[in-house]
């Protein structure tokens, strides 16, 4: 198959202060069609200044362009094809959760509007006032609004906030649901371990700069391969402290964390060295796996690295 490379989203060199104050420095990423993008970052990295500034909702400098379009004060067309939930949505507290969309819904069809109620799990208290909704309730009416008029790019600003972990799940699938339909989706959240799971690509930013932007298999390669020290292999033996002394006796540096002893190599042969010494040496081998990388140790990594 052809790697898709059309970019529905261009971030180019994109500079905003308040003030005095510079708070981001030559942003410059992009998103490809039906890919969901986490955008991580320490507090106050310029995750919610940059959705705004992609969703037109604060003045910058540098450009923007979606789907091909430049946005400009005189040219906000593009703009149409983004909905976005970022902080606080705006709810009216009086109104039905169906009322509030209907205000937002412009020229949605009814049919379109049960379909995403549905999507979103609203229905079942769409008639009730959004005073009375929990904030995972609001947020879920929040993603709705953002998903009116069929946009291409939805930008959602930490939506996992207040959900019980059922609904999160819900949300994932609702995400993916949206990426398959080939709307590409920008999200930022503090649940690292959620948008490991969510994302397809990642934008690290720290301190306004961007650090990051590629698949989330880039993203670990990059930091393993920063690391020096290769993948961590787990290798589970009968006698783990006689079979760490063997490897460590033919020059391999050996760790135990947990309940397993772990090896650092990225060459196989090394890793066909170790077993068949091992077994040589008769230590039963119970299990052999790569150590999985999670996104929050990678992303510390990252960001630690970066205020060298
Ligand atoms: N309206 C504003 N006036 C002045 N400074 C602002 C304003 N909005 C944001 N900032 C500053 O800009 C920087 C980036 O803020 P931003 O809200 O984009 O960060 P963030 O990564 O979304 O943080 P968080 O995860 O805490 O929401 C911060 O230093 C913040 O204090």
């Amino acid at each position: 198959m052809l790697e898709n490379t059309a970019k529905l989203l261009t971030v180019k060199d994109i500079n905003k202060s308040f003030g005095q104050r510079q708070v981001l420095f030559q942003v410059s990423f992009d998103i490809k069609p039906g890919r969901i993008v986490g955008l991580i970052g320490p507090n106050g990295a310029g995750k919610t200044t940059i959705m705004k500034s992609i969703a037109g909702l604060t003045s910058y400098q540098g450009e923007i362009e979606i789907d091909g379009q430049k946005v400009s004060k005189t040219h906000t067309a593009p703009l149409k094809k983004v909905g976005s939930l970022i902080e606080t949505p705006g709810i009216y507290p009086y109104m039905s959760g169906y009322n509030n969309l209907k205000l937002y819904a412009g020229h949605t069809s009814a049919e379109d509007l049960g379909k995403i109620m549905e999507q979103t799990m609203i229905t079942d208290f769409a008639n009730r006032k959004a005073k009375k909704y929990s904030l995972g309730m609001k947020q879920r009416l929040g993603v709705a609004i953002a998903m009116l008029d069929h946009p291409e790019l939805v930008i959602l600003d930490e939506p996992m906030n207040g959900l019980d972990p059922e609904s999160v799940h819900s949300m994932r699938q609702l995400l993916r649901g949206l990426a398959d339909n080939g709307v590409s989706v920008l999200i930022s959240s503090h649940i690292l371990s959620e948008l490991e799971l969510v994302a397809d690509d990642l934008v690290v930013v720290n301190h306004g700069h961007i650090l990051f932007n590629g698949t989330k298999d880039e993203f670990f390669a990059s930091q393993a391969a920063k690391s020096g020290h290769g993948t961590r292999i787990l290798i589970k033996t009968g006698d783990d402290q006689k079979a760490a002394g063997i490897l460590e006796s033919l020059g391999f540096q050996t760790d135990h964390k947990g309940k397993h002893m772990g090896v650092y190599t990225d060459d196989q042969h090394d890793l066909n060295k170790m077993l068949q010494q091992l077994v040589m040496n008769k230590i039963e081998i119970k299990s052999v796996s790569e150590e999985k990388q999670h996104l929050e140790d990678s992303f510390i990594d990252l960001i630690k690295g970066g205020d060298k």
